[in-house]
């Protein structure tokens, strides 16, 4: 019952992403935790197009990111990611997508290693609810193999929400459950769109 409430929640993600245009050239992976002990989640099969609904979007991982039992279909090739998320916390749901604007803030901001934000009423989506709320949020360089650029993630990975940007590559995002991780991961393209808008205006003036 979990499994299928589980499956149903990623197939929703999907479609909503998608509808935002948030997975272009096949980009990006979600994953859900179906199992504490043992860990286990459901990730987005490989290489697919996540716009499109198939039976096959997604194959069931364990603590590994190993196929469970007897399945067609390939794990997303960064299930290693999802794997650090669901070991290291308590995490329920973990997405990671490629946009333009996440892609230009990591590499305008990829030498400083980080990013933060204040001052934004939709810092309170994030959890954040005091008047001088920041948040920060990592720039990790793009290793081109999965496990020294999970490596590199999972220093970054201390608490059952947060976020990495892979830089000119994607974010990840992650949280205690599906609603929280869409609605934290709506909250930073949020963040990086006015970032970017901002300073565009402010070039545009002087
Ligand atoms: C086509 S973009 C390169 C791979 C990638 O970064 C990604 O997010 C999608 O990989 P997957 O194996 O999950 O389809
Ligand atoms: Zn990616």
């Amino acid at each position: 019952m979990t499994f299928m409430r589980r499956y149903e929640e990623l197939r929703a993600i999907k479609q909503e992403l998608a509808a935002r245009d948030w997975f272009p050239g096949t980009s990006g992976n979600l994953a859900i935790r179906t199992s504490g002990v043992p860990v286990e989640f459901l990730v987005t099969a490989s290489g697919k197009d996540k716009r499109q609904t198939t039976p096959d979007d997604f194959v069931h991982v364990d603590a590994t990111g190993q196929l469970i039992g007897e399945q067609s279909g390939r794990p997303s090739a960064e299930t290693l990611l999802h794997v650090e998320v669901f070991n290291r916390t308590d995490a329920g749901c973990s997405l990671h997508v490629h946009t333009i604007a996440n892609n230009v803030i990591s590499e305008l901001y990829g030498d400083q290693g980080s990013i933060t934000f204040s001052g934004q009423e939709i810092i309170k989506a994030l959890g954040h609810w005091e008047e001088d709320a920041t948040v920060t949020v990592p720039i990790i360089p793009n290793h081109a193999d999965i496990p020294t650029l999970a490596a590199a993630f999972a220093p970054h990975v201390t608490a059952d929400s947060g976020a990495v940007l892979i830089r000119n590559h994607g974010i990840t995002v992650w949280a205690p459950t599906a609603f929280e991780a869409k609605k934290h991961l709506e909250a930073f393209e949020f963040l990086f769109n006015y970032t970017l808008t901002l300073q565009s205006c402010r070039q545009s003036i002087h």
